[in-house]
Order: structure tokens, then C-alpha cells, then sequence
């Protein structure tokens, strides 16, 4: 007999189906108009290859912009491929075009699956929110990675890249005048250690292999956000997934509920001591810097962030200030493991330094250092690209005008609202015609005198669009390139650097960011060869 139970859970089993159903048709129906409307199927550009994956398989299986720049070589600057379900997706490396988009934040936004996904870590931080709200978190947050507060955190960097020299010399040590390390892991400590003590004054000790309550929570959330699944992808996708129990989500949550607890603690204690008008000295990390902006009198209070908003950016530093650092210095370290000549130079003005404790602006007056910095920002940006989507209608202007499909020249490309834009951080940093034929090429001298047509990239950091531009280029800019230069005065001035296995054996994958891969284990490691400099 059928229970009146059974029949009523059959009935919401249908009815959420049929829903399902027409939210899908619905959904492919206007996926499909959006297609044949769109000015963008004027542009020219690659075939589909495939009904559900556009070109979108060729690109993930390749390093990240190598297809890119190969259809730029075929099309042009500014051209169109397909994306998701065949939709068109624009593509330029046109610096006209990019500044346009960068800069007009109202019309260019992230797109809702990128901040779906972003939602559920980061809460309401500044990576996660659009429009007004956004702008008011960067009004009350940009003060606290100014170049005097930047000044300030310099020795927390030196202190950490120190301990850091301190346990490898260590490891040389124990190994009888050298050691094999793997750089990634080890630079990923020492940067999770500096974010922990300058974005919020919190001792993560993972240089001294201390686990604790916040880094097990920040690694157990960013270790399941990461894992691409199909359930993943489609609870993006289909908003009513997201109500399913699902044993991911209840791992998450509870790594974020830790994440809430201790990052409210750490509010709480702030404000406290703000309002106590304790010694300037606990205030110099980015968390305290942004409560006091935040709790200025000047501040109208809807100009204010609330408690929420302040607790979604402690995940926010970690996921954006940690992983992309340790990466680029590893990067650093693979390119001077192949450029020995540019280690021994590098190594011979770090050593002219007369002391082991140079402020930031000693830092930034080492020419060469500078130049490694950028070079190394230029060819190995950790994050290759971002996507926007037109929130409406648009025009963006071209600089350099294309001929379209049907043989008109147009000196600007028509955008309709819901298009979506590769923003190209790689294939513009390593463009042949701004940077000539060795772009690709790992050799800091060409910032000695750098190209004119380099200073039409609209970036943020002079020349680059590693941090793109615009109001939402990263804000941390400052803090990542002075900790780098940081990292890179300790180890190079102790070390001799060679990679363990050989080059060929290296690969780049990335997953957020980009980082190197052994290729005969799969692993994210690079292992390195130190030899003390004598
Ligand atoms: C080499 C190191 C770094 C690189 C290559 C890098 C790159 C980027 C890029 C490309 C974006 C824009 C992402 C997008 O909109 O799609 C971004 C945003 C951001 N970055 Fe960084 N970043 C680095 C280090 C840091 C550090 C050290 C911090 C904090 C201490 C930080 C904090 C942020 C924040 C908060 C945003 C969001 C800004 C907004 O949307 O208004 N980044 N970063």
C-alpha cells in the first residue's frame, strides 16, 4: 500500500524535477538567443569544438595562455572563441580595451560562478563583492597597504625570510654542506607565517611545523574548494543544488565556522584595544589598520564596514596574500636555477648591502633586485588571467581597429549584457609587440630600459598586468612585491640555488594560481639544491 507519506515525498520529488526542468530549458533557451544576438559573432576568431565545451577543453588542457596567444597570432589582437555551451567569450590584448574594462567596474564584473565559489570562503570579503558595497570596503581598506604602512611591515618580512635562511642553513647543515629542499613548501610556510603576523598580528609558526586551529581550517577549505568535482561545478551552476546535504559543503562549513570564531576573537580584541588606546605598536598589522579606519569618527556610518564584512577578510588575505607569493618566489628560484649568470649578479648587489636588515627603501633602491622582481612578475604571473561579464550594454574602444566577419574595419567592438571578457594577464605581460621577440624569455635587463609601448598596459604595478588595474586591481600589491624583495635579500644572499631534478621534469599547473609540477609524481613541489655561499 502507498503511504499518503511516500505519495506527498513523490509529489515535491516531481515537482522539484519539473522545476529543474524548466529552470534548464529556460536557461539553454536564452544561453542559445544570447548566442545568435550577440555583436561578438561578428568578430572573427576560432571554431567550436565542441556543443557543451566551445574551445574550453583546449585551453585547460594547455598552460594557461599558450592557446591564447597562438589564436592571437592566427586572428589578431581582439578576437572571439566559445566558451561554455558554445557561448562566445571575447578576447583582447588590446591595452585600450583592457584599460576600458578594468576601469569601468559598474559595467565589468566577476562573474556569478566565480563569486559563487568565492561566496563560500570568503564570505563578504573585498574579492567577493561588486558595486557600491565594494566600494566602500576599498575606501576604508586602501589607507592600510599605503606605502607608509607597507614601511612599517618590512621587518616583519626580513624577520621571516631570516627564519626561514635560519632553517635551511640548518638543513645544509645536517646534510653535510648542501641540501635538497622543496622550495614551494617552504616558501609557502614562511608566507603563510608573514600573513598571519602583518594582516592580522596571528602566529601561524609554520616555519617551526606548528599546526594550529586557523591554518588546519584555512588548509581544509582551500584543499575542498580546489578539488574540481562535477557536483561542484553544477551547484554553481543551479542555485537549488546548493540545498542538497552534501558531505564537501558540511567539510567546509565546519572549517569556516572555525574560521568565523577565531577571526570575530581577533576583531573583538582589536577594537578593544583601539578603544583602550593600547601602544601603537599592536596596530600595525592590516586587520588593526582597517578597524581603525573603519571606526574613525569622520566615517559616516553608512560608509562603515560592518562586523561581517570585516571578519569576510581575514580569509581573504590568507586566500590572496599566501599562495600567490610563495609561488612567485618559487617561480624566482626555477628561473635562477636556469639563469646562473643573473644569480650571480643578483647575489653580488644583495651582498654590497652593509647590513642584514635593510628598511624598504633600501630595498627598492637595488636596481637588479627590482628588475629580477618584475622580470620574474612579467614571465611567471601566478594568475594568468580573470574573466569579467557586462552587467549591461557596452562599448569598449580599440586602439589598434580589426577587420570583423564581414569585411567592415571597426575601430570599437559592441558588447551586449551578459558577454564575458578573458582579461589576458599572461599574454599581455609576454606580448611580442610590446616586448619584443624574446617576450617570453626570462632576462631582467630589459627593465633597465623598458620598451615605451610597455606603459600603455594598465596596470596597477608600472609595466605589468600581473595585479591588473583599476579599482580592482589587488590591493596588496605593495605588501606582495616588498615581501618578495624580502624573501629574495636573506636566501640568495646565503644560497646558491640549483634545481634537484631536470628541467624537463618541471611543468606549470594552474589551479587559482599557478605552480610548478613534478611531472614523475604529480606533486606541487620544486625541488631545489642549496649550497652555502661562501
Ligand atoms: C605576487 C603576489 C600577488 C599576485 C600576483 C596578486 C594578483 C592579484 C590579482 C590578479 C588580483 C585581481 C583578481 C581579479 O579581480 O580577478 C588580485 C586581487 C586581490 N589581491 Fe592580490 N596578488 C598578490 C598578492 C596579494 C597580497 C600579498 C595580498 C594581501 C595582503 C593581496 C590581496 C588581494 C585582494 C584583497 C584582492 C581583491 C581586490 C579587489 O577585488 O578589490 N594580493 N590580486
Amino acid at each position: 500500500m502507498i503511504s499518503s507519506a511516500n505519495l506527498s515525498v513523490g509529489n515535491v520529488a516531481l515537482a522539484v524535477g519539473a522545476l529543474a526542468a524548466y529552470w534548464a530549458a529556460n536557461k539553454l533557451a536564452r544561453s542559445v538567443w544570447h548566442r545568435l544576438t550577440t555583436p561578438l559573432r561578428h568578430l572573427p576568431g576560432p571554431k567550436s569544438e565542441s556543443f557543451i565545451w566551445g574551445n574550453l577543453r583546449a585551453i585547460f588542457k594547455a598552460d594557461n595562455s599558450v592557446i591564447h596567444e597562438q589564436w592571437v597570432k592566427e586572428y589578431g589582437k581582439t578576437f572571439r572563441y566559445h566558451a561554455f555551451l558554445g557561448q562566445y567569450r571575447f578576447f583582447s590584448t588590446d591595452t585600450r580595451a583592457i584599460g576600458h574594462i578594468l576601469n569601468n567596474t559598474q559595467v565589468w564584473v566577476k562573474p556569478e560562478l566565480m563569486r559563487n565559489s568565492l561566496a563560500a570562503i570568503l564570505g563578504e570579503g573585498v574579492l567577493f563583492t561588486e558595486g557600491e558595497q565594494h566600494r566602500k570596503q576599498r575606501r576604508i581598506m586602501n589607507p592600510a597597504f599605503g606605502i607608509a604602512q607597507t614601511r612599517e611591515l618590512t621587518d616583519i618580512f626580513l624577520e621571516k625570510s631570516a627564519e626561514l635562511r635560519d632553517v635551511w642553513r640548518a638543513k645544509v647543515a645536517e646534510g653535510g654542506g648542501s641540501a635538497e629542499v622543496d622550495a614551494l613548501s617552504w616558501l609557502s610556510k614562511a608566507t603563510l607565517d608573514i600573513i598571519g603576523l602583518a594582516g592580522f598580528d596571528y602566529h601561524f609558526n609554520a616555519l617551526k611545523d606548528q599546526s594550529n586551529e586557523l591554518s588546519d581550517a584555512f588548509g581544509a577549505v582551500f584543499s575542498t574548494s580546489q578539488q574540481f568535482r562535477l557536483l561542484n561545478f553544477l551547484r554553481n551552476v543551479i542555485p537549488v543544488l546548493r540545498w542538497l546535504p552534501n558531505k564537501q559543503q558540511r567539510k567546509t562549513d565546519e572549517a569556516r565556522a572555525v574560521m568565523d570564531r577565531i577571526g570575530m576573537e581577533l576583531i573583538t580584541e582589536k577594537k578593544r584595544a583601539i578603544r583602550a588606546g593600547e601602544s601603537k605598536s599592536v596596530g600595525r598589522d592590516l586587520l588593526t589598520l582597517l578597524i581603525r579606519a573603519n571606526m574613525d569618527k569622520d566615517v559616516p556610518p553608512h560608509l562603515r564596514l560592518s562586523d561581517e564584512e570585516v571578519l569576510g577578510q581575514v580569509p581573504t588575505f590568507l586566500v590572496a596574500g599566501h599562495e600567490t607569493t610563495a609561488s612567485t618566489t618559487t617561480w624566482c628560484f626555477y628561473a635562477l636555477s636556469q639563469h646562473l649568470d643573473v644569480q650571480a649578479k643578483l647575489r653580488e648587489e644583495l651582498l654590497a648591502v652593509p647590513t642584514d636588515n635593510p628598511t624598504m627603501d633600501d630595498l627598492n633602491a637595488l636596481p637588479y633586485l627590482d628588475a629580477v622582481v618584475r622580470e620574474t612578475m612579467r614571465v611567471y604571473s601566478v594568475v594568468g588571467s580573470t574573466v569579467r561579464v557586462a552587467a549591461q550594454d557596452d562599448v569598449v574602444p580599440l586602439a589598434t581597429p580589426i577587420v570583423d566577419r564581414k569585411g567592415r574595419t571597426v575601430h570599437e567592438v559592441n558588447i551586449k549584457k551578459g558577454d564575458s571578457i578573458f582579461v589576458p594577464i599572461l599574454a599581455l605581460n609576454r606580448a611580442e609587440d610590446i616586448w619584443g621577440e624574446d617576450a617570453r624569455e626570462f632576462r631582467p635587463e630589459r627593465w633597465l630600459s623598458v620598451p615605451d609601448k610597455a606603459n600603455s598596459i594598465p596596470g596597477v604595478f608600472a609595466g605589468l598586468m600581473t595585479f591588473i588595474g583599476g579599482p580592482r586591481s589587488c590591493i596588496g600589491y605593495r605588501f606582495a612585491v616588498i615581501e618578495f624583495k624580502a624573501l629574495l635579500f636573506h636566501l640568495v644572499r646565503a644560497f646558491k640555488v640549483e634545481l634537484a631534478v631536470p628541467v624537463e621534469q618541471i611543468a606549470s599547473r594552474s589551479s587559482i594560481v599557478t605552480r610548478p609540477v613534478l611531472k614523475t609524481n604529480d606533486t606541487n613541489v620544486l625541488p631545489i639544491i642549496l649550497t652555502p655561499v661562501e
